[in-house]
């Protein structure tokens, strides 16, 4: 596991950024696992000022997002569906059919997720997935406690995770309770991993990740057991991590 300390949320974007555009370029047809959040948002707009100034291609890109709400339509603007539209998809070339999504509002959740899977399969899985992290060490919606073996399924999600992601919503109330995920053993067969993290909320998170054992209460310290994964944080978030890390 690689861990690079940059000073701010900017670099951080800009450096995330820069990998992932090294891999569409390496390979113009690759499949991208891309992540929501509020930390993820600098990147996507580093990806479309690329796209605009480079002209950059995803003429022959696929992608695949890490979770969706249940109950959600892709028109809710707080679906992880109209979030992609709106900070990425909708500004750059990519086919309507190349983007995948859990679908939230399926009538059968079960089927949903064994549709996700043999999706992210039949595309010969993910080249480079992009992720943030919760404040509880959560990837995707992987709460404490999940499996390291789980493929996509339906969490119930924590009350801690439905607090902190009670920010973008009008009122706690609204957030939803499931949610469908990509499993940790389905995050774990990509490729190329890029975490992305700042802020000092981030850091009990990030110091767990980093220095504590691997262990499935803390989520994202299955990324310790793969074998290319780069961990960009601010200063703020690296601030609880012994020096010798940074
Ligand atoms: N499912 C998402 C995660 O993929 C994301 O990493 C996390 C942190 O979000 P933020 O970047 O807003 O702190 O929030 C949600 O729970």
């Amino acid at each position: 596991m690689k861990l690079i300390v940059v000073k701010n949320s900017d670099e951080m974007s800009k450096l995330a950024a820069e990998k992932m555009l090294a891999v569409i370029k390496e390979k113009p047809n690759a499949t991208i696992g891309l992540a929501t959040g509020g930390t993820p948002k600098g990147v996507y707009a580093e990806l479309r000022k690329d796209h605009q100034e480079n002209g950059t291609s995803y003429g022959q890109i696929k992608t695949v997002n890490l979770d969706e709400y249940v109950g959600l339509s892709p028109d809710d603007p707080n679906s992880y569906h109209y979030y992609m539209n709106e900070e990425f998809l909708s500004h750059i070339n990519i086919k309507e059919e190349n983007i995948h999504l859990p679908n939230g509002i399926a009538d059968d959740l079960q089927t949903e997720c064994k549709r996700y899977e043999e999706i992210i399969s039949s595309l010969g899985g993910i080249d480079l997935q992009l992720l943030g992290i919760g404040h509880n060490g959560h990837i995707g919606f992987n709460e404490p406690g999940t499996s390291f073996e789980s493929r996509t399924h339906l969490v119930h999600l924590t009350e801690e995770t439905i607090q902190a992601n009670s920010r973008y919503f009008d009122s706690i109330d609204d957030v939803p309770t499931k949610a469908l995920t990509m499993g940790i053993k389905t995050i774990l067969e990509s490729n190329e991993i890029i975490l992305v993290a700042n802020g000092k909320e981030k850091a009990k998170a990030i110091k767990f990740l980093v220095e504590d054992p691997i262990d499935e209460l803390v989520p994202a310290s299955a990324l310790r057991s793969h074998a290319n994964v780069t961990i960009i944080v601010d200063e703020a978030a690296a601030s609880l991590l012994q020096k010798e890390q940074k």
